[in-house]
């Protein structure tokens, strides 16, 4: 897993580790990174000789970063161009270097450019690009490359014009190919809008110790899910892997209890119960599972799933209510979510002892919480899971997981692939898979996510790719093939 740091926390460990080694160094340790990064494109695109790189210099440090890494490339054989968005407030010793190998400083923006280095804004950034700042980006789209085409963008830190520490995008902002960031990564580079402007990210290693603080948020890799998934041995029964159920489906919405079947059958439980209105449907679609008309009816579970479109009447009310009461983990989902947030369900849902995890969309969320949950989806999905005590899953691109605790998950395998109906009933199903089989809620809600987000992407890359029409039964399907891939 990888931690994102807000900008202040990092300022913090940087203050303090600056007097403790020469002037200037952890500048020159991020320059260094910069360049190399940059002539590594450059090679990539012709060579580093000749190409003309067009460094965008803010007013702060950023801009020195871009500026020493600029002279580092000037020294190779680049011509090296400074735009100065601020000329008085320009990092004095970083043009002096640059000036020194032969870089030029400009205040206007020039016609041509390979690359541009966008070192306008870093962490120092507040609100939206301002002034020249903001003139100069909206006039970039006219700088063309020496060979025809747009120039390759190398952001600095993070792409200009993004809310470090939330990821939100406000007003202009300079879309990178690569972002080249510091120490660790910030929260802009994982969540929010500002995530589809920073492009490939590299982190580059200045020194910075491990942060003693909570970081804003932590990023799961695959070795992360695989190390946390369940695994199967000789001594391994359809009960001791454990038994999921689901209160899901209606007359009226038979498809997603077939969903949600779909994708708990994809998690690694050894049995399936099915409670609900559409019992004979789901067991011709999936023969293995165990039906039963009323949660109260179905036997022993390790873990309920409810919700996914069992309507919102009286008997889905009764139905949640015996969910919420049951002394197991639950996943609470769709029409249970819309339960919840009228009537006094919402108690029975802080009395509940065993781990929960609600998984709302925007809307959803905005049911449970009053609001949307605005620009901070990070502070909005924290917020409700320690006002309501359980998990909380906030579906989106970039799918969120927050405990009542504070601690914060981004997903990272997110696909416009899975935007459309019925994914959601199978990322509940597998949710609630993972919960039977015994992972605590909040891993058992990540692996859950970035799974499912495999399971997209694959569903895609069968059908030709990310703009392919991928259907949730496909992603069902790739779900099951994805999980044997997370075999130890
Ligand atoms: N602190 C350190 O030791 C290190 C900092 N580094 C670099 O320093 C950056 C942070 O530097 P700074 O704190 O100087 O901040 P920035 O370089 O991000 O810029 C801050 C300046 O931009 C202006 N500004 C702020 N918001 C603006 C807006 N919305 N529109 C227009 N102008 C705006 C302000 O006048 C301020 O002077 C990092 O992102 C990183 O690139 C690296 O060199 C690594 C070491």
């Amino acid at each position: 897993m990888r931690a994102a740091w807000r900008a202040a926390d990092i300022r913090a460990a940087e203050e303090a580790l600056i007097p403790t080694l020469p002037p200037g160094t952890l500048m020159q340790r991020a320059a260094a990174g910069l360049a190399r990064r940059c002539a590594s494109v450059l090679a990539a695109r012709g060579g580093v000789y000749g190409a003309r790189v067009l460094l965008l210099v803010g007013a702060g440090n950023n801009g020195g970063d871009a500026l020493y890494a600029g002279a580092r490339l000037a020294s190779r054989g680049a011509a090296v161009t400074a735009l100065l968005v601020a000329p008085d407030r320009a990092h004095a010793e970083g043009l002096a270097a640059l000036r020194a190998v032969g870089g030029r400083a400009v205040t206007e923006l020039p016609a041509v450019a390979d690359m541009i280095v966008d070192g306008i804004l870093g962490s120092g950034a507040r609100g939206p690009l301002r002034g020249a700042a903001a003139d100069v980006v909206e006039n970039l789209p006219g700088v063309r490359a020496s060979a025809g085409g747009r120039p390759v963008v190398v952001a600095v830190d993070v792409p200009s014009g993004v809310d470090v520490n939330t990821g939100q995008v406000e007003g202009p902002v300079v879309p990178a190919d690569v972002t080249v960031t510091f120490g660790c990564l910030k929260p802009a580079l994982v969540v929010g809008a500002a995530v589809t402007y920073a492009g490939h990210v590299d982190v580059v290693d200045i020194g910075l110790p491990w942060l003693a603080v909570r970081p804003a948020a932590w990023v799961p890799e695959l070795s992360d899910v695989r190390r946390w998934w369940p695994t199967l041995t000789p001594a391994s029964d359809k009960y001791n892997r454990g038994v999921v159920g689901l209160a899901t489906g209606s007359s009226a919405f038979p498809g997603a209890a077939l969903m949600s079947v779909a994708g708990a059958l994809g998690g690694p439980t050894g049995m399936v119960r099915y409670a609900g209105q559409v019992a004979d449907e789901v067991v011709r679609a999936h023969p293995s599972v165990v039906p039963a008309g009323r949660v109260a009816d179905a036997g022993r579970v390790q873990a309920w799933v409810c919700g996914c479109g069992l309507g919102t009447d009286r008997r889905a009310g009764e139905e949640l209510r015996a969910v919420l009461g049951a002394p197991v983990p639950a996943v609470i989902d769709a029409d249970a979510l819309t339960l919840l947030s009228h009537g006094d369900l919402s108690s029975w849902l802080r009395q509940r002892e065993a781990p929960t995890v609600v998984t709302p969309h925007d809307r959803e969320f905005a049911r449970l919480a009053g609001d949307q949950p605005g620009p901070d989806r990070l502070a909005a999905a924290t917020e409700l899971a320690a006002q309501l005590g359980v998990v909380v899953l906030l579906k989106g691109d970039r799918t969120i997981v927050a405990t009542p605790e504070g601690t914060v998950w981004v997903n990272p395998t997110g696909t416009p692939a899975l935007a459309t109906a019925g994914t959601g009933d199978v990322l509940a199903g597998l949710l609630g898979s993972l919960l039977a089989a015994g992972l605590p809620a909040d891993r058992a809600a990540v692996a859950a996510a970035f799974t499912h987000g495999l399971a997209g992407r694959a569903a895609a890359d069968r059908l030709g790719g990310e703009h392919a029409p991928v259907t949730a039964p496909d992603v069902a399907a790739a779900l099951r093939e994805v999980v044997a891939t997370l075999a130890p």
